[in-house]
């Protein structure tokens, strides 16, 4: 009897050495048998020879062909020839142990819900024993198949971390099921989460003669053309996209006419080229101003017309050249060379009344201020002169006069 406990204790031992299991894995493997066949009931067995390497109970078989075997305290033994085939019933512990029978350790396969084809299955019941149809080969090979088979398509379907996790195989034990794979519409299976959401699907040109809904489903993905019907649309007749006709008449493209656009208007005279004429040097704008406040001064005095007339670009034998603006006379002769226009354009009013034409041309220019040191007097009519002889009074440093003193 001692020898015996201790030849089982040392098979054991060496059984767990050799396989290297953990504590754990040794608990699981000893309560799983009791647990399995205390509340599962009659659990289906495999028989199919291979080697023993799954869950192992600690059981005794009755007799060698009589069909009752105690599963509850044997398992193979590392080493030990199988002895499955011999195996006909398996009884649960409450059923009465022959003592007239060896006992001989069998590995028992209690939590193997379904197998693969071809796999000889021993249904054990309380009491009862149905055993189907078993190999031939068994006695060589009592290891039980993994479940799903390595190349069945569940297996390939499962994510590999949930079948290497420990924690969640039990030895013996069907796994969990596969996961579901969502699946596109064209049935190609996705790799992505199922927590995620599919891709949009691919727009799809419409074709000619489709159904309704395809046509709105791709005008939606469809940009809008011409014949569209949406507000983005171009209007066939765009008057925006004319060429205005003064960048084509720049560009040299002739302008196209469109309904909503004004006439060409051609109210004001083309703009006149200008005529600036380069200037000597030491006449700048700058020299001008320098130079009027060195002229000597000069008292003014009436002038008529006929005196005015004596200072003309034409028959001027004091070559002196006046003008009159809003009724001063002014001696231009010292402003000749300072003149951007040039001395012959300021020629075309001496001895004659200059206003209009100053204003036509550079209405701008303070002529006042530019002019301050040539004024000679002011233009009187012929009838004033005759009456009373005109006196210059005020002969100040800016020129001024006072023109009161002069009536
Ligand atoms: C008598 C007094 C005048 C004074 C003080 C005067 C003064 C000036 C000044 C300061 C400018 C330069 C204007 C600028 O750069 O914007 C100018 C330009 C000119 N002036 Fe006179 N001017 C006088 C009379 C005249 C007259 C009578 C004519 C002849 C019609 C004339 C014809 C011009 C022209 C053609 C220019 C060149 C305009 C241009 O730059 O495009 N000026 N003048």
């Amino acid at each position: 009897m001692f020898i015996g406990i201790a030849a089982l204790v040392l098979a054991v031992s060496a059984y767990i050495y050799k396989e290297g299991l953990r504590p754990h894995e040794i608990l699981t493997r000893l309560t799983s048998p009791f647990v399995l066949w205390g509340f599962a009931g009659p659990q289906k067995t495999i028989t199919d020879g291979s080697e023993s390497k799954g869950s192992i109970g600690l059981g005794k078989v009755k007799g060698s062909g009589n069909g009752a075997a105690e599963g509850v305290a044997g398992g193979y033994k590392a080493g030990l020839p199988s002895r499955r085939d011999k195996v006909d019933t398996v009884v649960d512990d409450d059923e009465e142990e022959d003592p007239t029978t060896p006992t001989a350790p069998v590995k028992i396969e209690l939590s193997i819900p379904e197998v693969d084809a071809g796999v000889g299955v021993t249904q054990a019941k309380k009491g009862k024993a149905r055993r189907r149809p078993v190999d031939d080969d068994s006695d060589e090979d009592l290891r039980v198949p993994m479940f799903p088979a390595l190349n069945s398509a569940q297996r390939a379907s499962k994510p590999s971390s949930i079948l290497q996790a420990p924690s969640l195989v039990v030895p013996g034990s069907m796994g969990p099921p596969p996961l579901p794979v969502p699946k596109l519409a064209g049935g190609i299976p996705s790799l992505a989460p199922p927590s995620l959401m599919p891709p949009p699907p691919i727009p799809i040109r419409k074709p000619p003669g489709s159904s309704a809904a395809a046509n709105a489903r791709s005008a939606q993905y469809s940009r809008p053309g011409p014949t569209g019907s949406s507000s983005l649309a171009v209007p066939p007749s765009a008057s925006s996209l004319v060429v205005p006709p003064s960048a084509s008449s720049a560009l040299g493209v002739p302008p196209q006419r469109s309904s909503l656009q004004l006439p060409p208007t051609h109210s004001q005279p083309p703009p006149k080229p200008r005529q600036k004429v380069i200037l000597t040097p030491g006449h700048s704008p700058l020299d001008w101003a320098n130079h009027q406040r060195n002229l000597p001064f000069v008292p003014l005095r009436r002038i008529t017309p006929s005196e005015l007339a004596t200072h003309g670009a034409r028959k001027n034998e004091s070559k002196l050249y006046w003008t009159v603006l809003e009724g001063k006379v002014y001696d231009m002769t010292p402003y000749l060379p300072y003149h951007p226009g040039g001395e012959k354009e300021l020629l075309r009013v001496a001895g004659k009344d200059g206003t209009k034409l100053f204003n036509l041309t550079h209405p701008w220019v303070n002529w006042d201020n530019m002019l301050r040191g040539c004024e000679v007097g002011i233009l009187v009519s012929e009838n004033e002169m005759l009456k009373k002889e005109v006196v210059a009074v005020d002969g100040g440093a800016d020129g001024g006069e006072d023109l009161e003193s002069m009536d």
